[in-house]
């Protein structure tokens, strides 16, 4: 089967001392239904590297293709228009915005991509069912608790049904049970929606609903 997405020895020079590598060699091969969970000590590089996936940094060394195109060699405006309709993104932190409802943040990606508008309702609605966060589409995310707002942030990354979601801690500040309905709409995204997944984690229990758990380090990706 063809790779979705190809890291060839990826590298990344620390940004705040340019001298030294943060990681080195990051090599990886990901089919398009891949679940694949990325552990590893904080701080060496998890988020950059998704960063860099998603073409919101850019790598030091090294060569990636998406859907066997060569990501180098696309310039900023083509990695937006490719990020925005194949890749759906769960940040550490979230980023929803602030100005947007929480029914608003979730559609955001399908109104950009100009989905089917008469498609849009029921989709943020059997997301936000899923998720437990119904009650909350007419809110703001200032209104929200961290794991609400966690839960807003994934129904936003998958709504578009992108080819690549890629999760930063989605399940952090979640309770077990949040977490698993979480974990489980992540592996749906891939078995019936055709998505590949790279979940950052630190939960030994999030990773085991991968299919590969690798461990990450400053010389790359190793099996666990
Ligand atoms: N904009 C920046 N300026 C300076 N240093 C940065 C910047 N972004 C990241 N770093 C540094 O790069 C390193 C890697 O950060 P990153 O967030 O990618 O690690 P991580 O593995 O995701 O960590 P965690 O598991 O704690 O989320 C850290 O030492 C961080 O301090």
């Amino acid at each position: 089967m063809t790779a979705l997405l190809v890291l060839n020895n990826l590298a990344k020079r620390l940004p705040g001392d340019p001298q030294r590598w943060l990681f080195r060699d990051a090599s990886l091969n990901i089919a398009p239904t891949d679940f694949v969970a990325i552990m590893g000590e904080s701080g060496v590089g998890k988020s950059t590297l998704l960063n860099i996936i998603a073409g919101l940094d850019r790598p030091d060394a090294g060569h990636m293709t998406f859907q066997g195109q060569a990501l180098d060699t696309l310039d900023d405006d083509a990695r937006t228009l490719l990020r925005r309709r194949h890749m759906g993104f769960v940040f550490q932190a979230f980023h929803l915005i602030p100005q947007l409802t929480v029914e608003e943040n979730i559609a955001l990606p399908w109104r950009l991509n100009a989905l089917p508008r008469r498609e849009m309702q029921q989709r943020v609605n059997l997301l936000a069912k899923r998720l437990g966060i119904s009650g909350h589409l007419a809110a703001w995310p200032r209104e929200l608790s961290g794991g609400e707002m966690q839960r807003v942030a994934v129904a936003r990354a998958v709504v578009h049904r992108p080819s690549l979601i890629l999760a930063d801690e989605p399940t952090g500040s979640l309770d077990a049970e949040s977490a698993k309905t979480v974990l489980s709409l992540l592996r749906e995204a891939g078995e019936e929606e055709g998505a590949a997944v790279l979940l950052v984690t630190h939960s030994v229990t999030a990773a085991g609903w991968a299919q590969r758990r690798l461990r990450f380090d400053a010389q790359g990706f190793r099996s666990l």
